[in-house]
C-alpha cells in the first residue's frame, strides 16, 4: 500500500508540446483511482512517470514521503499492466502468473495457493496447465491483469487501458472481479481510461485530464452534479452538458439567453461576473424539467429528434425565442438535449417547454465553474 504524491510535474517529450502542463497530485494509500480523459490528453505519461519508466522533465515523485524521481522502476515496488497483454507465450498460464512472484524469490510454497486464488478470480483455473501460446486474446490479457495482481507485496498497481482489447462481455465481468478485488485488498489502484462508463464504475475518485492539465478530480457523483469546467460537463454524462452561451441580467440573479431572462443562483451570478470572459449556463439533459406551457422561468423549444433508448427517451430540440411562432424560422438556433422518461409520448415538431432550475444549472466563465468551490 502506498500514498502516491506528485509535485510540480511536468513533461516534454524531446522536440515535442508539453504532454504534461505542471501538476500537483495526490493519490492516497488504498484508494481507487481513475485517470480519464480523451486520446493524447497526457494519461499514460503521468502513469509511465509514477511507474518509473519516463523521468519527469520538471518536478518530484514521492511514495509514501519518499522521493523516488529518479529511482528506476524496479526499486518503487509498483506493478503496472499496458494496454496489450505482455506474457510469455512458451511458458504456462501458471508459470506466467508465478513469475512476478518467483522474480522476488517468494516461496514455492506460497506461489501456488496464490497462483491459484488469482486464477480463480480470473475464472483461469481450467487453464493453468496451458501454454500461453494460441490463447485468446482476452485470455492472455487476463493472464496479464493476473501478473499485476499476484504480489501481495506491492505499493500500489497501474493499469494503462487494460480491457481494450477485451470483448465487451468479459470486459463487464473483469470490471466487476477488479473492484472486488480492490474492495479485499487494499492496494492503491490508478487506472487509466478514455471510457467514462470504465472509470465511473471502477473508482472512488475519478481524476479527469484535457489537454495535459487536470481539469477536476472528484467521486463520480461530483464530476456528474458539479462539473467544474465545461470540458468536464460535456466529456461526462450521455449526452454531455447542454451550454447555453448567455449574459448576466442586473444584480439580481438572471441570465440572458437569447430573449429569454433565466434565474440563475444569485452567488454564482456575483462570481461569473468577478470571473468574466465569455458566459455560458450549463444544464444536463437529466434535469431540465418538463413543465406546462406558459410556466414562469420556462422556455419553450421545438422538438426536432427523438430518440427511443429503452429506459429513457432523449429529444434534440431548438430554443424557441420569446414571441416566436411554433416551428418558426426565427428560432434560435440553440440546441439542448433533454432526457425523459421512458414512455413519453413526444414527437418531432412538437413544442416542449422546459424549467431550468436555478439549482440544477451551473454558469460556466471562460469554461470554469463559477460555483464556489471551483475557484
Ligand atoms: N514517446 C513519445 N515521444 C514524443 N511524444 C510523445 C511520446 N509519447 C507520447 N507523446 C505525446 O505526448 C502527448 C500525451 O500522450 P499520452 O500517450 O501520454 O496520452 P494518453 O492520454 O495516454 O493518450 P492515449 O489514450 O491515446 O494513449 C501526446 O501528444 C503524444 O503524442
Amino acid at each position: 500500500m502506498a500514498r502516491i504524491e506528485l509535485r510540480g510535474i511536468s513533461h516534454t517529450y524531446a522536440g515535442g508540446a508539453p504532454a504534461l502542463k505542471p501538476l500537483d497530485l495526490v493519490w492516497e494509500d488504498g484508494g481507487a483511482y481513475a485517470l480519464l480523459g480523451p486520446s493524447g490528453c497526457g494519461k499514460t505519461t503521468l502513469l509511465n512517470i509514477i511507474s518509473g519508466l519516463l523521468r519527469p522533465t520538471k518536478g518530484e515523485v514521492l511514495i509514501d514521503g519518499k522521493g523516488v524521481t529518479h529511482a528506476p522502476p524496479e526499486a518503487r515496488n509498483i506493478a503496472q499492466v499496458f494496454q496489450f497483454p505482455v506474457v510469455y507465450d512458451t511458458m504456462t498460464v501458471f508459470d506466467n502468473l508465478a513469475f512476478p512472484l518467483r522474480n522476488r524469490r517468494v516461496k514455492e510454497s506460497e506461489i501456488r495457493p496464490r497462483v491459484e486464488q488469482i486464477a480463480d478470480l480470473l475464472e483461469m483455473t481450467n487453464e493453468l496447465g496451458r501454454r500461453a501460446r494460441g490463447l485468446s486474446a482476452d485470455a492472455l490479457q487476463k493472464i496479464s491483469l493476473g501478473r499485476g495482481l499476484v504480489r501481495k507485496d506491492v505499493a500500489a498497481i497501474l493499469f494503462d487501458e487494460p480491457l481494450t482489447v477485451i470483448d465487451p462481455h468479459a470486459k463487464w465481468l473483469l470490471r466487476r472481479k477488479l473492484k472486488q478485488i480492490h474492495q479485499t485488498t487494499p492496494v492503491t489502484l490508478v487506472y487509466v481510461t478514455h471510457d467514462q462508463v470504465e472509470a465511473l464504475t471502477l473508482a472512488d475518485k475519478v481524476v479527469v485530464m484535457n489537454e495535459g492539465s487536470v481539469v477536476q478530480q472528484g467521486s463520480p457523483e461530483d464530476l456528474f452534479e458539479r462539473p467544474a469546467h465545461t470540458f468536464v460537463g460535456h466529456f461526462i454524462g450521455s449526452p454531455g452538458m447542454n451550454f447555453l452561451p448567455c449574459t448576466l441580467e442586473g444584480d439580481d440573479g438572471a441570465a440572458r439567453v437569447g430573449n429569454h431572462r433565466i434565474p440563475v443562483d444569485p452567488a454564482q451570478c456575483a462570481r461569473a461576473r468577478a470571473l468574466g470572459g465569455s458566459l455560458v449556463l450549463g444544464v444536463r439533459p437529466e434535469f431540465l424539467r418538463r413543465v406546462e406551457p406558459e410556466t414562469a422561468g420556462a422556455v419553450p423549444t421545438t422538438v426536432r429528434q427523438v430518440e427511443e433508448l429503452g429506459t429513457h427517451v432523449i429529444a434534440s430540440a431548438t430554443l424557441r425565442q420569446v414571441g416566436a411562432q411554433e416551428g418558426g424560422q426565427n428560432d434560435a438556433q440553440q440546441e439542448l438535449k433533454v432526457k425523459l422518461p421512458e414512455g413519453t409520448i413526444i414527437a418531432a415538431g412538437d413544442t416542449l417547454w422546459l424549467e431550468l432550475s436555478p439549482s440544477r444549472t451551473t454558469l460556466y466563465a471562460d469554461g470554469r465553474a463559477a460555483f464556489a468551490s471551483s475557484v
